[in-house]
């Protein structure tokens, strides 16, 4: 392979932080094509939003990196690597990982509608971190941008220097050029040393079935050579390094990372927990003493269960929650098995859309149809015998008489609303029994901080914010305590069997109104069979509320009794296919939609 020419002077390592829709992936792929990396027949499919999921979604979830040439004004050539992150509140974790890779951000902020929570969120990551962050005022060329106000939003709100900020639309390519010098001459290169022993960040790593493990890495000091024997830090393992090379933005082989470069590695790792991200790579031969600092843990905040419907599926189930948790080590998993459900994990999330979209990826890429119960926080209950215990899963709250004290998990949530939503914002904070303790003012929009129950925030929260404020109101919210709360356990029985998978906790001046629209949503829910289906939820002994699904008196075949054969088959093809989703409990057929009732309830 040819040596590169290299000057580790001329690198520049870069992540963008951005509010969903503000144009991040528009922005990153106009700098792609700027630079070359990419035809314009390619363009049309939006580069580093690589999964279908995301594209589908409209947003981006996993780190990914693009290496970039660019030759700035004053005629030197620049490498840029682009290290990418997710714009959702349920991964701000994951941007901390990528900005680790970095020397600085651009801020980018849609010129039309102003800053964000959640970018400010990740903005002050970025500022802790020592990055240089550059803003960029995006949309430029929509009639209602108004840069300058956004441009003293972002002194106001956010607190860095802006008024001179780069302004551009990725949609026009207007001023894609100044961006690029920005970055040039305001982000600064990567510091480290070549002469001393290897140190390189994981930063991402993920499974490929023809490759094995690949990693993104950052090498903060040292160099990287295809053919070397390296060495995997926490774990002590060493591999022969197969390939390395850059993403720009297809895979190329390059032979080297040198300091201060991002690129990928393959060392035919094939124990998916042989390459942990946030862990450092050395040589074998000449180790470094000690690994980088690592990434901030993140704790899951929901968990559920997820039970195979096909308990065939189990062993496969498995394995795919040990691929996925190879990148996503927020993904938390052990195994749990339900009376109702059978065998299956009890798994941990960021949110609720992290919930979602690993129950997606499942069933699209691992082709395993799951039945998912409902999401609970983590509670801290302490017993009569002063032991102490982490509750996530009701039905394994102690009975009511063991119980000294429930504590519930909660949220300091920062939310940005344009004054005239500020009603409705407050309105659902009460209703979610919220404490406001910050108000301030910023020209048209308002800052309002709150202390809510987490139990209350991550289940719908973020979707009715949004519709109570016409999309304007953005959030970003933390983990700041235990507080003491008058917490019950809601079960529910179904024909006079109490269902595991259905127990739910609850505010006790909750639990009569959620356990009523629970029955209630539940008798929708559970089809009509040939008997009747009686559904109570209970709190203890004590029956909250009752519904009853009356028994179906036709037979559906009965229709069509003597009728051609083909027909009856179909019906019954029909009727297979509707029960996929079933559950069968005891006599009674529940389908999926049954076991989340529990999130329809409370609005
Ligand atoms: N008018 C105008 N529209 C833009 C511009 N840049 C992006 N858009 C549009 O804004 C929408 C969101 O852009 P994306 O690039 O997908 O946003 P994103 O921030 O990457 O979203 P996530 O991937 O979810 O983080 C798309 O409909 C774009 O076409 C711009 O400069 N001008």
């Amino acid at each position: 392979m040819p040596e590169r020419a290299f000057n580790q002077a001329n690198i520049r390592n870069f992540s963008i932080i951005a509010h969903i829709d503000h144009g991040k992936s528009t922005l990153s792929d106009r700098l792609i094509q700027h630079c070359g990396g990419l035809a314009d027949r390619e363009m049309a499919a939006q580069v580093l939003d690589s999964m279908d999921l995301e594209r589908e979604r409209g947003i981006t979830i996993k780190a990914q990196s693009v290496t970039l040439h660019y030759t700035a004004k004053n005629g030197e050539t620049y490498q840029l690597n682009f290290i990418d992150t997710p714009g959702h509140v349920d991964f701000s974790y994951e941007v901390s990982r990528s900005l680790a890779g970095c020397e600085g951000a651009l801020l980018v902020v849609d010129a039309a509608q102003g800053v964000e929570a959640q970018t400010l969120a990740n903005c002050y990551t970025a500022l802790e971190m020592d990055l240089e962050v550059v803003p960029v005022l995006n949309k430029i060329d929509l009639p209602q941008a108004d840069p300058m106000r956004v441009a003293e939003e972002i002194e106001d709100i956010v607190g860095i220097e802006a008024i001179d900020a780069v302004q551009c639309s990725a949609k026009t390519g207007i001023g894609i050029d100044d961006v690029l010098e920005r970055i040039v001459t305001q982000i600064p290169p990567p510091q480290g040393d070549a002469e001393k022993p290897l140190q390189a960040l994981i930063i991402d790593s993920w499974f490929d079935n023809y490759q094995g493990v690949v990693s993104l890495v950052r090498v903060k000091n040292g160099v990287l050579r295809a053919g070397d024997k390296m060495k995997v830090m926490s774990t002590g393992q060493s591999h022969q390094i197969d390939k390395v090379g850059f993403f720009s933005p297809k895979p190329t082989e390059t032979g080297i990372l040198r300091c201060g470069e991002v690129g990928f590695i393959i060392a035919g790792i094939k124990d998916i927990l042989g390459a942990p991200v946030g862990d450092t790579l050395t040589l074998a031969k000449n180790p470094a003493s000690a690994p980088l600092p690592g990434f901030k843990k993140v704790k899951p905040q929901v968990y559920a269960g997820m039970f195979p419907i096909s308990s065939d599926d189990y062993e496969s189930f498995r394995d795919a929650l040990g691929k996925l948790s190879l990148n996503d080590a927020s993904l938390f998993y052990e195994p749990e098995n339900s009376s109702a459900l059978g065998f299956g994990f009890r798994c941990g999330f960021l949110g609720m859309l992290h919930m979602e979209i690993i129950q997606e990826r499942l069933e699209r890429e691992y082709d395993i149809d799951l039945i998912t119960t409902a999401p609970t926080v983590v509670y801290k209950v302490v017993r009569k015998d002063g032991v102490e215990v982490k509750v996530d899963n009701p039905t394994k709250l102690p009975p009511v008489n063991d119980i000294e004290t429930i504590y519930e998990p909660v949220v300091e949530a920062n939310i940005l609303v344009p004054q005239e939503y500020l009603g409705n914002v407050i309105t659902l904070c009460v209703d979610k029994r919220g404490m406001q303790t910050k108000m301030t003012y910023h020209g048209k929009q308002v800052a309002v901080t709150y202390e809510l129950p987490m139990a209350e925030v991550v289940m719908d929260f973020f979707d009715r914010l949004k519709s109570t404020s016409r999309g304007y109101a953005s959030l970003d919210y933390q983990f700041i305590r235990f507080q003491e709360a008058d917490m019950v356990r809601v079960d529910v029985l179904i024909n006079g069997e109490r269902v595991d998978a259905l127990a739910m906790i609850t505010h006790r001046d909750h639990s009569q109104g959620r356990g009523r629209q629970l029955v209630e949503k539940m008798q929708e829910l559970i089809p009509r069979q040939m008997f009747d289906i009686a559904i109570q939820a209970t709190i203890g002994n004590h029956v909250i509320a009752r519904a009853t699904v009356k028994q179906l008196r036709k037979n559906v075949i009965a229709k069509c009794y003597g009728g051609d054969v083909s027909r009856k088959k179909k019906l019954l093809q029909k009727q297979k296919e509707g029960k996929k989703r079933m559950k069968q409990l005891g006599n009674v057929e529940v389908p999926q939609e049954a076991f989340l009732a529990v999130l329809k309830v409370g609005k």
